[in-house]
């Protein structure tokens, strides 16, 4: 599976510690990142990361282009809703393309727990489908 990890700069510590908890689950798929928040996760983690721009510098929009080619197949975004973003509208297209194209997002760590023990139990099995349909 694709999978991209976020965090919004309060809430970095937190995905640090989710990755190293989970790192031999996260260590069987292919990983994409925001600028910063890859960088913490490699640099605490033995994790190889595809690190794309930073947030505020277009790094949710390169992540949402790869949604928009049904690329991704779960994305882990801790958002931190108590501090104003300069790239807001960043965000909500980015989470907007999950909507649109039925793509499994986590906001919170409850969530991503949960969510990665389902993959890992082969709940997203279906994502192979969405893959074969399209040709990949
Ligand atoms: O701002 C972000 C997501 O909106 C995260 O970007 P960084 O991982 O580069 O801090």
């Amino acid at each position: 599976m694709k999978i991209a990890l976020v965090a919004h700069d309060r809430k970095k510590d937190e995905l640090v510690n989710f990755m190293i908890a989970y790192e031999i689950i996260f260590s069987k798929h292919q990983l994409y990142a925001t600028g910063t928040s890859g960088k913490r996760i490699m640099e605490q983690t033995n994790l190889q990361i595809h690190r794309f721009q930073s947030g505020p510098l277009g790094g949710d929009q390169q992540i949402g282009a790869m949604v928009a080619e049904n690329e991704l197949d779960l994305i882990i975004f801790f958002r931190d809703p108590l501090t104003a973003q300069p790239h807001e509208p960043d965000i909500i297209a980015l989470l907007r393309l999950c909507d649109v194209y039925g793509i499994p997002v986590a906001t919170n760590v409850a969530t991503a727990e949960i969510l990665v023990k389902a993959m890992e139990k082969g709940d997203f099995a279906w994502r192979e489908v969405v893959h074969k349909y399209k040709g990949e």
